[in-house]
């Protein structure tokens, strides 16, 4: 019998193999992936229409897969002359690995307390200079000696009472000595600095390249280059799709303020550099959707602060990157919301998919359907895996809605994520019964509690109509017992 999945050699859906790539996860939507693929490779966009729960999101992120990582980093930087424009900078991965080598460049070397000169080390709180025990410069008595470390500089007739009560002070050591060294003919300056139980050393080429990168203006990284490629911005708020600036309570008051290149915060157009941006719903964006249009078009899109009464109001930073692969989705009867210039933008230089909502029920796609069902256990991670058998009456009902929902015959519904809910409930159940596997018993006992509840109300009201009636007149009735049932509780 057709119906039958034929696979003899499985058992259960722990055998079933699940692809390692993500595209490969996606079942039934075959057109789908094949454009998906092709346009990570070649930087196009994506309309995806189609119903809820058929995967429009998991290729969208599945393509971010495909896609080489980021190799850019935007960062805003203070405008000394002219604090409320702040500048963009874009670094790459190469400058990025540049700047940390020179950063380690002006930490100098880290040495062994042991093996500075023991004047430093006693300066510095490493060394008592009673006994000569080395030890941490936060303890201020020597722990073998029990005497204070502080090293006695000034000679006072109280420096001994002094000493002590500065070790209980922990003022007993210095965070820096300053020393020189002749080396040849020319004397240098050298800088011992604590930094934990070593003792950072500094030449005089060390303290040059320091002061350099001390003197650039500070900058802020707002879209840093290890992110994640694939953003959601799936009902966002204005400022979270475009970026904002934030208010600061003292606005622009150059000594209690805080400096707006601080304050500046990227959106998603920007954190979707180089990688994807999925917009689920494109149409709720309503008048937003032009922004989205100008960032692709411009490839750059400002960041100003969005709300007036902020004092981010003032503040914009132009030229902020926002070069994304927009996949956006939505339904076929709001196809017609999209902004016509943003969908033309998408067709010319993109693809726009129906997604599938059925597929054909043959031996192939059942396997699909197993495969699936692993999926979704594996992604769960709390329940076990499903017996044939079990799998059998979630592919049943598969078909039951190819059949009922979108009137095929002979087909699978492509409506996964509630299939999805479906096997989780049966895990959740069979969890309870303490079976080792989903089992068919508990994938129907899952399919009773997973009916749509308009699908019970038809089954105990007989109509929606009348459960409606039924409703009406009950809570009127209601709300007549209710005061009816005051007064009986009162005075009986
Ligand atoms: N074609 C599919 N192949 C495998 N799993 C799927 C598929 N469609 C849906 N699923 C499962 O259902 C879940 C939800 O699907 P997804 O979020 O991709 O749907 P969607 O079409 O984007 O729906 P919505 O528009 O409501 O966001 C997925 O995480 C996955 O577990």
């Amino acid at each position: 019998m057709g119906s039958y999945i034929n696979f003899d050699e499985y058992t259960d859906t722990s055998m079933i193999k699940i692809p390692a790539n993500p595209l490969d996860r996606v079942i039934g939507q075959d057109e789908a992936v094949k454009l998906a693929l092709m346009a990570a490779r070649q930087r196009r966009n994506l309309l995806l229409v189609g119903p809820p729960g058929v995967g429009k999101s998991m290729i969208a992120q599945a393509m971010s897969f495909y896609l080489p990582r980021p190799q850019e980093e935007i960062r805003v930087v203070h405008n000394p002359v002219y604090p409320e424009r702040p500048f963009v900078e874009v670094k790459t991965r190469d400058e990025i690995e540049r700047e940390k080598i020179e950063m380690n460049s002006i930490e100098g070397q880290l040495i062994d307390p042991k093996d500075a000169p023991q004047n430093v080390a006693e300066r510095l709180g490493y060394r008592c200079p009673h006994c000569g025990f080395y030890s941490s410069p936060s303890e201020n008595v020597c722990p073998q000696c029990g005497n204070t470390k502080m090293v006695n500089t000034a000679q006072s007739p109280f420096s001994d009472v002094f000493n002590v009560i500065g070790a209980a002070f922990g003022v007993g050591s210095n965070e820096r000595v300053t020393q020189t060294r002749r080396i040849g003919e020319h004397e240098e300056v050298i800088v011992y600095e604590r930094q934990g139980d070593k003792i950072r050393v500094m030449d005089e080429k060390t303290m040059e390249r320091r002061r350099k990168i001390e003197k650039k203006s500070p900058s802020k990284v707002i879209v840093p280059i290890d992110r994640n490629p694939f953003v959601l911005a799936t009902g966002a708020s204005e400022t979270e799709l475009l970026g904002d600036v934030r208010h600061d309570p003292y606005g622009g008051h150059p000594q209690l303020g805080t400096l707006p290149y601080e304050r500046v915060v990227a959106g998603a157009v920007h954190m979707a550099h180089e990688g994807v941006l999925f917009i689920d719903e494109i149409t709720h964006l309503g008048n937003l959707q032009r922004f989205i249009l100008t960032a692709m078009q411009e490839k750059s899109f400002p960041i100003i602060g969005r709300n007036p009464q902020s004092a981010g109001a003032s503040v914009r930073v132009d030229d902020v990157p926002s070069d994304f692969i927009l996949v956006a989705a939505c339904n076929i009867a709001d196809l017609q919301y999209i902004l016509s210039p943003l969908r033309s933008r998408i067709i010319g230089n993109g693809y726009e998919i129906l997604m599938e909502t059925v597929m054909e029920d043959n031996e192939k796609n059942r396997l699909k359907y197993l495969q699936f069902i692993a999926q979704e256990i594996n992604m769960d991670g709390r329940i076990p895996h499903m017996t044939i058998d079990g799998a059998y009456v979630i592919i049943q009902e598969g078909r039951r809605k190819a059949k009922e929902i979108d009137g095929k015959d002979n087909a699978l519904s492509l409506r996964l994520r509630e299939l999805g809910g479906l096997v989780r409930a049966a895990g959740d159940i069979a969890v309870e019964n303490n079976h080792k596997l989903i089992e068919k018993g508990d994938v129907i006992e899952a399919l009773k509690l997973y009916i749509p509840v308009e699908e019970k109300i038809k089954k105990y009201y007989g109509s929606m109509e009348n459960a409606l009636r039924t409703e009406a007149t009950g809570s009127q009735k209601g709300v007549y017992n209710y005061s009816n049932g005051v007064d009986d509780g009162i005075y009986n």
